[in-house]
């Protein structure tokens, strides 16, 4: 393992990340109101220049001046500006992050649209296994049932940060996997489409089913009627949860995208064993999921281990990003081999092609 083995912090600097965990809650709130309200937009534009003052930046975003001031002053123990002696505010370059960086911004939406209720309920869902948090969005028994009927702007930051990680990763990967020749694919978990509709114009001959709740069916099926692409793909509305609906058989591979990460190891199992009976012996199973464990970066590592939390607390109670040990101990478990693993697809994705052992 590259990452987490030494502590390699000094005392002082373990006790000022200590104080960033207490006031967590503060240093996001704070940092997300700085963004939203155009104030560091506007510190960043006068940067240049030699900075902004706290008159200027209250008259100009029309902020009363005290709640200019409360901000600025947490912003400079958070790290997001700089004040010079004759009090003109300048970014930094964590405070640039906040504003421009996808990665951060996708993330920042998510954990606050998404997440931030839910999780003062990771102490009950810890010690249930449920979901505890999801009531604050809604009443289904996972946030999957609840996707296509979520508030505009909570369902908005949800796609958002499933997309960005998939969307870099699909165009790269299209080839890792049609270089094995498939040429009739059962997808699950299909969601909004993209693999499929990416599939149909990556390969003529490709036949796409699309396996996923009621839900994300018919909002992919509307995309792939929009697009013309109904010869190429088809669609099975299925929960893979209800062990007693089987699923379609006859093709040569299935392909699940970010996932298996949804669901816990015993489902996993159970998930893999139907999907062995639905392609033919010599089929593939590819599986694109992103291991916190194969991370080349320790700060991808960190996102993903802390959006585990959102699958224990919001989404369904038992599933994580994985360390990539605990998955494919599970694979192999489901009667499976790994034929080939790509890692360092896109951001932060890792490729496992699993064929059916002997
Ligand atoms: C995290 S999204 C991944 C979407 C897409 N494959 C990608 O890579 O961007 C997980 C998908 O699995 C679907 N899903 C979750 N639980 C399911 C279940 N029990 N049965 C069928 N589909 C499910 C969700 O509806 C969602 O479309």
């Amino acid at each position: 393992m590259k990452f987490f083995t030494k502590d390699n912090r000094s005392a002082l600097e373990a006790k000022h990340i200590a104080q960033f965990i207490a006031f967590g809650p503060v240093v996001f709130q704070v940092a997300k109101v700085m963004r939203d309200k155009g104030i560091l937009k506007l510190i960043e534009d006068k940067t240049a220049g030699g900075g902004i003052n706290l008159q200027d930046i209250a008259s100009q975003t029309g902020i009363q001046e005290y709640g200019v001031r409360v901000l600025l002053e947490s912003s400079l123990g958070i790290g997001l500006v700089v004040v010079s002696e004759d009090g003109n505010y300048s970014l930094t370059k964590t405070g640039y992050f906040i504003l421009h960086d996808p990665l951060t911004i996708v993330n920042m939406d998510f954990i606050h649209d998404v997440n931030y209720k839910g999780l003062f309920h990771l102490d009950k869902a810890i010690e249930t296994g449920k979901p505890e948090g999801l009531k604050e969005l809604g009443d289904w028994p996972t946030v999957y049932e609840g996707l296509s009927k979520l508030p505009p702007h909570i369902q908005k930051s949800w796609f958002a940060f499933d997309h960005f990680f998939s969307d870099i990763a699909f165009p790269e990967v299209l080839k890792n996997v049609y270089k094995y020749g498939v040429k009739n694919m059962l997808e699950i978990g299909g969601n909004t489409g993209k693999w499929a509709v990416a599939s149909t114009s990556y390969n003529p001959d490709v036949h796409i089913t699309i396996m996923d709740l009621p839900g994300q069916a018919s909002m992919a099926e509307k995309k792939v009627k929009e697009l013309g692409l109904e010869n190429r793909v088809s669609f099975f509305p299925n929960n893979v949860l209800d062990e007693t609906k089987a699923f379609p058989k006859g093709f040569d591979s299935v392909w699940m995208s970010q996932f298996l990460d949804c669901f816990s190891e015993a489902e996993i199992v159970s998930i893999m064993k139907r999907c062995g009976e639905a392609i033919t012996d010599d089929g593939y199973i590819f599986i694109l999921e992103a291991f916190w464990d194969t991370q080349r970066f320790e700060t991808a590592a960190f996102c993903l281990q802390q959006t585990s939390i959102y699958f224990t607390a919001v989404a369904n109670g038992n599933s994580q990003m994985y360390d990539s040990r605990v998955f494919i101990k599970s694979i192999k478990e489901a009667g499976f081999d790994i034929v080939e693993q790509v890692d360092g697809i896109g951001l932060s994705h890792t490729l496992l092609v699993c064929k059916k052992v002997g």
